[in-house]
């Protein structure tokens, strides 16, 4: 087994999301490579910044949970409106649907928008959550495609003729907001003794191309946890949790 170095995981990652759909989707983009379970809870939403609602999400699961969980929070984001209505999409779609986030961009020309996914970790009810942003341009139709998840149908991302809801599910999750985020930010491993599925080369293959910082290998005896990061050693470490 490598040496223990850095931060200690008790217990198994636990992805929180109250979406069904997602949850889908992180399993098909991380594979077998990376071992997590999950909890279905639907976590009360801060209002403000998306990093900030992202990490208080990371902090009740991680009280809920009792141990290390992964959040995320998906932002869609219209560039004519400054970003709105961002963090606050579930509720605009929920009240107006798919033809009124069209009509809401009906006085401007540019139908720009993007998708955006902030994963947050917290390693524990302590700790403070890091967090890894993913962002996919594309722009605002009218909807096509199957009705099955969120805003696909009305999300055409940039370099398409298809939907996010009519491309097929592969080919969404090799470009989207959610697949960025997770390629950036985390690679989850297993170590020898762990018992679950090992094989982290998909991920750290994956994480190649992206990596631009630190690398922090935290490792116990039932799992070991790969930590990768755009983000400097010393802001991932405010108080040394995560040492190389
Ligand atoms: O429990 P959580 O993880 O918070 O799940 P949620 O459904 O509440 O999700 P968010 O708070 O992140 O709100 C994002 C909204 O955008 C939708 N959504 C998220 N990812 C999407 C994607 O990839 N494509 C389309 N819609 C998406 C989702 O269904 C929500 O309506
Ligand atoms: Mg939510």
């Amino acid at each position: 087994m490598a040496a223990a170095r850095g931060l200690v995981l008790s217990r198994p990652v636990t992805f929180v999301t109250g979406n069904a759909k997602k949850l889908e989707e992180v399993r098909a983009i991380l594979g077998n490579s990376i071992p997590f379970q999950s909890l279905k809870l639907d976590l009360p939403e801060l209002q403000g910044e998306p990093e900030d609602i992202s990490k208080e999400k990371a902090r009740m699961a991680a009280v809920q949970v009792n141990g290390p969980v992964l959040v995320e929070d998906t932002c869609l984001c219209f560039n004519a409106l400054k970003g709105l209505p961002g963090p606050y999409i579930k509720w605009f779609l929920q009240k107006l649907g798919h033809e009124g986030l069209n009509n809401l961009l009906m006085a401007y020309d540019d139908k720009s928008a993007y998708a955006l996914c902030v994963f947050s970790f917290a390693a524990g009810s302590n700790s403070e959550p890091i967090t890894f942003s993913g962002k996919t341009p594309g722009k605002i139709v009218p909807p096509r495609g199957p009705n099955d998840f969120g805003w696909d149908p009305i999300f055409e991302p940039d370099g398409y003729d298809q939907t996010y809801a009519q491309m097929p599910k592969e080919e969404k999750n090799k470009i989207s907001h959610r697949s960025k985020s997770l390629a950036l930010g985390l690679g989850f491993a297993t170590d020898q003794d762990g018992g679950v599925v090992a094989d982290a080369t998909v991920t750290r293959e994956r994480l190649v191309g992206f990596i631009r910082g630190v690398k922090n290998d935290c490792c116990s005896s039932s799992l070991s946890i790969r930590v990768v990061t755009k983000f400097s050693h010393r802001s991932l470490c405010p108080k040394n949790r995560l040492i190389l």
